[in-house]
């Protein structure tokens, strides 16, 4: 499929040859969420992989406990053929200058997202494999996963196929990873880039913990106490979003009461009203005309004014701090005895 289709053709593991993996080896360069992940899964699958790092890079102790070799990034792209790109995306046009010359012809160069690709900061040689299997989930979760014998969806793109075998490359990559396991969903790089982006900014990170801290500073706003407040708008989140996890939208609404639905189904549309659709429309444009992109480019070169403020400013309110305390007091928690006393007794002074 080229670069501008939609479909929804949808892989699992049978459809994958996980041989296309034998005698390969595959260069993780980053070792951070997407990249432990990445790799400890394909080494237990059975798939020679090589960590690249920088030398003097925080994550080589994680690798090297966790039984992996460890190189630079020039070494083990030259070692490969095939280069999984997980370092932030930020990051990867500066490694992809260092590891370039490593790619021969028929290598492939592999990614977890589509940024740089689909708004053209790295522009690779047309003889290599240019794919992506993008796991619809935190990299956390995709190891985790893994190890219970469970999966993450993904989305598989193809941008380049100078081999004329790249879809069952990366096909076989999925299936090693544990995506294949749940689904692999083929789509393009312009899909995936435009789709990840909207979902991560208006829906998933953005816009539900904009509507947790709205919601809890309504609450505390009104006379009703932090804790009432966090428990009713953040922990309950997951529990809510857990059933619509398992069963779907319907599973929640039969959980809860009655009233519950009444309220939820009258009110909800009141709350995320036209004019948020209109807003969710305007960050999907921002997106598909690479505002979003040049924005976040601009960012980093300035040494990231905006985002540090912007992610301190979100470490200091004050839902933080009462979400730390209460989670310190769940009884499965394990928190020193002493410790938890000296929590109740100050959560009973306040
Ligand atoms: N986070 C996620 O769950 C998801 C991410 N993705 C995509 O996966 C890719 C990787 O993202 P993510 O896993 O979040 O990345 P991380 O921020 O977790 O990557 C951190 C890793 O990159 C290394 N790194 C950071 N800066 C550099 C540098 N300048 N040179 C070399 N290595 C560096 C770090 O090592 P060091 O100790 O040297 O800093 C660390 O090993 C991105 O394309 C992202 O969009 C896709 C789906 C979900
Ligand atoms: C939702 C955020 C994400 O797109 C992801 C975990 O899928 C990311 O970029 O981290
Ligand atoms: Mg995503
Ligand atoms: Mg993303």
């Amino acid at each position: 499929m080229t670069d501008d289709e939609f479909t929804t053709e949808i892989y699992y593991e049978s459809d994958a040859d996980e041989s296309q993996l034998d005698d390969v080896t595959v260069a993780v360069l980053g070792y951070g969420s997407q990249g432990h992940a990445h790799a400890l899964n394909l080494h237990d699958s059975g798939v020679d992989v090589v960590v690249g790092l920088r030398e003097d890079s925080s994550s080589r102790s994680a690798v090297e406990a966790d039984g992996l070799e460890v190189v630079t990034p020039v070494e083990a792209a030259a070692r490969a053929d095939i280069v999984s790109m997980l370092v932030p995306d930020t990051v990867q046009p500066h490694v992809y200058e260092q590891i370039e010359d490593e790619l021969e012809a028929g290598d492939t160069l592999q990614f977890a997202h589509g940024f740089n690709i689909h708004y053209n900061q790295i522009q690779p040689d047309e003889d290599v494999d240019v794919t992506m299997i993008a796991p619809k989930s935190p990299g956390h979760l995709v190891r985790r996963n893994y190890e219970n014998g469970e999966g993450t969806p993904g989305l598989l793109a193809v941008y380049q196929d100078a081999t004329g075998d790249a879809k069952g490359r990366a096909l076989a990559y999925s299936k090693a990873i544990g995506c294949a396991r749940a689904g692999v969903v083929e789509t393009s790089f312009r899909e995936e880039t435009e789709t990840d982006l909207f979902g991560e900014q208006a829906v998933l990170c953005g816009g539900i913990a904009e509507l947790i801290k709205v919601g809890y500073e309504t609450l505390v706003d009104a006379g009703y106490s932090k804790e009432m407040a966090y428990f009713e708008c953040l922990n309950e989140m997951k529990l809510i979003v857990d059933l619509m996890y398992e069963d779907g939208i319907g599973a929640m609404w039969d959980s809860v009461s009655d009233t519950a639905e009444y309220g939820g189904l009258t009110r909800g549309e009141a709350v995320i009203d036209d004019q948020v659709r209109a807003n969710m429309e305007e960050v999907l444009e921002e997106v598909q005309n690479g505002e979003f992109a040049t924005e976040w480019v601009t960012e980093n070169q300035a040494n990231r004014p905006v985002y540090t403020q912007l992610n301190q400013a979100e470490k200091d309110h004050e839902i933080e701090e009462v979400g730390e305390r209460l989670r310190a007091l769940f009884a499965w928690q394990e928190e020193q005895e002493s410790e938890t006393e000296d929590e109740r007794e100050k959560l009973q002074a306040d």
